[in-house]
């Protein structure tokens, strides 16, 4: 019996819709074998749209991205520094907002080094582990403001929001999924030496909930620090719990030793089901390669997995990984392939497994 599953499908800008296209390609290749029928809308949304209406997001289309099942989005923002996108605030218009009205709390970004794959680490060992990011506070939820803008004597502010509630619950997750993976490892980051009152409580909290989770081993570390070791030591590394900023940052520096930015997948989750989930690459719009075919569509691929894992049907995400682990395989720095190429194979590769 087939499910059908209503898919928000958001392109955005730059390289988002070029990757999407494979994205979606792989996705309906596989999604029949799990039993599904991916029913989508297209959502034309971000700066081009700003642009040609001076809309960011509407309270409809909201609610129509709310009614669906799941969304599937690219990316969003224009060249950073246009001026005509000064007063769009599309990130937080757009992106954040989604996030935070759909009550994303949960940013998980999984990073694995594949094998055969061009990583600028020469000896990373076995790297296989999970970012939890905080997804719906912090620094991120537009708590500040500026005065005398402009003027020698200008002030701003931006100050990060962590609830006990917002805190505990993505530590609560953290640590499930701590629980259920072979290493059962937690290692929290965050900056508890300077920013002592954010940081006193996620450590207040970390230490609270993992006494329910004896068999978790927890380890702490400044994010300084954690830049280093994941540099030097990224397999010390079984899964990460940090905040909105961190873990935006540290799950880039994920993507740039694993194998690039073009590799790093995410899924921005409600786990408690009452708004869908969105799922989307790590990276941004790219502008500086968008147009021009070259943008590396795995973590888009990558992230369709993370969307099926979401939608209870593993198989259907193990047959995509294994087809991108295949296609990894192959590649070969001289010989750069387009986008949709990548896609293609990625595809076949899904086809002729389920196959056999
Ligand atoms: N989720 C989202 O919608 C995100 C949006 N942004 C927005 O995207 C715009 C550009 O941001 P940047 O800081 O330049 O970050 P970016 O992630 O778009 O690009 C950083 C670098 O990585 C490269 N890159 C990114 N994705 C790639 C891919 N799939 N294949 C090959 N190379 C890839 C780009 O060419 C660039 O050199 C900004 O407006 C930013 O706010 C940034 C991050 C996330
Ligand atoms: C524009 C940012 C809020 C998005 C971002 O960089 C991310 O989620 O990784
Ligand atoms: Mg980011």
């Amino acid at each position: 019996m087939s499910r059908t599953i209503r898919l928000a499908v958001i392109p955005g800008d730059g390289i988002g819709p070029e990757v999407v296209a494979e994205a979606v390609k792989v996705l309906d290749e596989v999604a029949p074998s799990a039993g599904l029928t991916i029913e989508k809308t297209q959502f034309s949304l971000g700066a081009t749209r700003f642009l040609s209406t001076g809309d960011v997001l509407t309270d409809d289309d909201l609610a129509s991205i709310s009614s669906h099942d799941a969304i599937l989005l690219g990316a969003v923002g224009g060249v950073p520094g246009d001026p005509r996108l000064a007063n769009a605030n599309i990130e937080r218009g757009l992106l954040l907002k989604l996030r935070f009205t759909l009550d994303h709390y949960v940013n998980l970004r999984p990073t694995t080094i594949y094998p055969g794959v061009d990583s600028p680490l020469s000896n990373p060992g076995e790297v296989d582990f999970v970012v939890v990011r905080e997804g719906t506070e912090g620094p991120y939820v537009g708590n500040g403001g500026a005065i005398r803008v402009g003027t020698p004597h200008e002030i701003a502010n931006e100050v990060s929001i962590n609830t006990a509630y917002g805190v505990e619950r993505v530590v609560r997750f953290a640590f499930e999924i701590a629980q259920s993976r072979p290493a059962k490892k937690l290692t929290l980051v965050h900056k508890t030496n300077v920013l002592t009152f954010a940081g006193g409580i996620w450590r207040r909290l970390v230490d609270t909930v993992g006494a329910e989770y004896p068999e978790v081993a927890v380890d702490y570390l400044h994010v300084d620090a954690a830049t280093i070791f994941l540099v030097t030591d990224p397999a010390r590394f079984d899964v990460i719990v940090t905040d909105n900023l961190f873990g935006d940052i540290l799950t880039d520096l994920a993507g740039a030793i694993s194998g690039g930015i073009g590799l790093a997948a995410s899924g921005n989750i409600n786990p408690d089901g009452a708004f869908p989930s969105m799922f989307e690459p790590v990276h941004g719009s790219a502008p500086d390669i968008a147009g021009k075919q070259i943008a590396d569509p795995t973590a888009a691929i990558l992230s369709v997995a993370l969307l099926l894992d979401h939608l209870g049907v593993p198989d259907a995400a193990g047959t995509v990984r294994d087809a991108v682990t295949a296609d990894i395989a192959t590649r070969q720095a001289d010989r750069p392939r387009t986008t949709s190429a990548v896609g293609d194979a990625i595809r076949d590769a899904v086809a002729a497994s389920l196959a056999r």
